[in-house]
């Protein structure tokens, strides 16, 4: 059975978009399979594929952490993939970053590749080009802020993006 290694993403920095670092399971903007993968983004269970760490993966899908800066996106990917916390000084996400996870679900390695977005309006424009292809946007605010609350909008999302969001889920 042949087995296909998706492209490298290059290292990422959260303060910077110029630093790389040797982190396989990292990357930024337009060099994950988000930017290279067919429209659907889907690796199918017959076709078994290599994550970027050298783990096989049977099925991958494309998620999107969206929210106003600061509710706390990054340290929950980063909890999420690491199980670490983020604390001290908080430094802002500079456009949009990834990391590659792989689960294992009913006998099925599914690999996630989630997108962190930089929450700071100027990014804005940037960061919606990466909703395509998406298969999930996680939409986050902080329990403390009311304003990132309604700042949420998916029935924007869903108007703006109408064949790529089929369903929210509160
Ligand atoms: N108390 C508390 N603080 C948190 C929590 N999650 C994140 N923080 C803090 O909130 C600040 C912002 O967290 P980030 O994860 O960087 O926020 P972000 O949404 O990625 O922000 P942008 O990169 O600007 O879009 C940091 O100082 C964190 O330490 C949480 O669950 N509880």
């Amino acid at each position: 059975m042949s087995r296909k290694k998706t492209m490298k993403g290059k290292g990422s920095s959260k303060s910077s978009t110029s630093s790389p670092n040797n982190n396989k399971d990292t990357g930024k903007s337009g060099r994950g399979i988000g930017a290279s993968a067919p429209s659907n983004g889907v690796v199918y269970p017959s076709r078994p594929s290599l994550s970027n760490s050298g783990e096989f993966y049977d099925i991958a899908f494309k998620v999107m952490l969206v929210g106003d800066s600061g509710v706390g996106k990054t340290c929950l990917l980063v909890r999420f993939k690491d199980g670490a916390f983020l604390a001290g000084s908080f430094i802002s996400t500079v456009g949009i970053d990834f990391r590659n996870k792989v689960l294992n679900i009913d006998a099925l390695k599914v690999k996630l590749q989630i997108w962190d977005t930089a929450g700071q309006e100027r990014f804005r424009s940037v960061t919606h080009a990466y909703y395509r292809d998406a298969h999930a946007l996680l939409l986050l605010y902080d329990v403390t802020n009311k304003a990132s609350f309604d700042n949420i909008k998916p029935p924007d999302i869903k108007t703006n993006h109408r064949n790529s969001v089929t369903e929210c889920v509160p």
